[in-house]
């Protein structure tokens, strides 16, 4: 008899240890068969209804628990990931689009360049057209930076036809000098930019000596082709100074464009290579790589950029040579060009800060020494002054009345 209660009292109490073992495991919680989550990729899991993580939300006290919303449960810790969020998602600019950009530079080209335009129309329309007065155009156009050869040409033509026509209505003396001026800048040169390329990245160097404004004109160029919906990469292949691959990063983060950068003194070879290989890796459409200034007239730096493009020539096609120019710097920039399209073969100009110049003649001198188009031109230091160039739209834009 003392053994049946003792054996008993044994079984109840393992059953009862048994039972609060069980409720201390499953929190209390009724466990339907075959739910319980392990851990598991959420790639793994059935897609649940309605907006992700609602349910999870809303359905905390019901029971039974899914294997969705168990497994939230186990995996996503919400204030931990709204945070990693605000992190992660900077405010990324909206580049302005490309209509707006266009009529807002257009204005500022012609406030700064259409004072050459008028003094020209000045002086053709006077009464008299004497040598005194075509001596007097030819200083303009010369002041202008279009080049010895070409003001000769122009001035030539000009006083040809208006021999021919003997006409000093103003309208007219505009239209022919528009097309004279139209035929110089060559509306004919393809201007576009090679950015497409088949099955990889396309490839941008970008060159130019000290302070003429390449790494803004990366910046400003990636806002162009990120409000084009182009992928882009930049690499910072300045790395005389640190602060110019901050300035290149700051650039591109602006509208959510990855920087490869390196530290300062590194290679510039290098870290062009790595960023055209992240650019390949990563699949995007362009890869725009900036190179530090130097002068035209040191071999050395001249050589490094040779080796530059080499080192990238061998993972890719260099599709475009971009050469900046600062047009302030007028007929200087001729000589610069020569150099530079010896060592990488310059595939077009930008020429920037033309917003601050009344030389915009320096278009035609540059064509005309190099055979390279203008191809793009800054306009100020806003992240948005850049504009492609038409040779039109410019010429009108020297003859435009304010
Ligand atoms: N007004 C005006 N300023 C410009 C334009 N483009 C660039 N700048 C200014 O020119 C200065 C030099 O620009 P950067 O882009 O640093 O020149 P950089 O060629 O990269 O300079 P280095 O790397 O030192 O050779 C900056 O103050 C720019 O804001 C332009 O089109 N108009």
């Amino acid at each position: 008899m003392d053994f049946d209660v003792l054996t008993l009292f044994i079984v109840l109490a393992v059953v009862l240890a048994g039972t609060i073992g069980l409720f201390l495991l499953t929190g209390g919680r009724r466990l339907p068969e075959g739910t319980f989550p392990e851990t598991r990729d959420a790639d793994d899991l059935p897609e649940p209804d309605g907006p992700a993580g609602t349910a999870v939300a809303e359905d905390t006290d019901a029971a039974p628990l899914t294997t969705a919303e168990a497994t939230a449960e186990t995996v996503t810790e919400p204030e931990l990931s709204e945070e990693v969020a605000e992190e992660a998602a900077p405010t990324i600019e909206t580049p302005e689009p490309v209509a707006g950009r266009l009529a807002r530079l257009r204005a500022r080209l012609v406030k700064s360049n259409n004072v050459f335009g008028r003094s020209l129309l000045a002086l053709l329309s006077s009464d008299q057209i004497d040598e005194d007065v075509w001596d007097e155009i030819e200083e303009t156009l010369l002041m202008a930076d279009l080049g010895t050869e070409p003001t000769m040409e122009l001035v030539d033509r000009l006083r040809e036809r208006v021999k021919v026509e003997g006409s000093r209505d103003p309208d007219r003396v505009r239209a022919l000098l528009r097309e004279e001026l139209t035929t110089l800048v060559d509306p004919s040169l393809d201007r576009s930019l090679n950015v497409r390329a088949a099955g990889r990245p396309a490839v941008v160097l970008v060159v130019g000596v000290n302070g003429v404004g390449k790494t803004t004109t990366v910046g400003k160029l990636a806002r162009v082709l990120v409000a084009e919906d182009k992928d882009v990469l930049l690499g910072a292949a300045d790395t005389f100074r640190a602060a110019a691959a901050e300035q290149l990063t700051t650039w591109g983060s602006r509208v959510g464009v990855p920087t490869v950068s390196r530290d300062e003194g590194t290679d510039p070879a290098s870290v062009a290579y790595d960023a055209v290989a992240a650019g390949i890796e990563g699949e995007v459409d362009v890869v725009m790589v900036d190179t530090a200034g130097r002068l035209q007239n040191k071999a050395n730096l001249m050589d490094e950029l040779g080796k530059v493009k080499r080192v990238i020539e061998k993972q890719s096609e260099v599709d475009e040579v971009l050469l900046v120019l600062d047009a302030t710097t007028g007929q200087n920039g001729l000589n610069q060009a020569k150099v530079f399209s010896e060592v990488v073969d310059v595939s077009g100009i930008v020429l920037t800060k033309l917003d601050g110049t009344a030389r915009g003649g320096i278009v035609v001198a540059i064509q005309r020494q190099l055979g390279v188009p203008v191809k793009l031109v800054g306009l100020g230091e806003g992240p948005d002054d850049l504009a492609p160039f038409d040779a039109e739209t410019f010429v009108d834009a020297l003859l435009e009345e304010r």
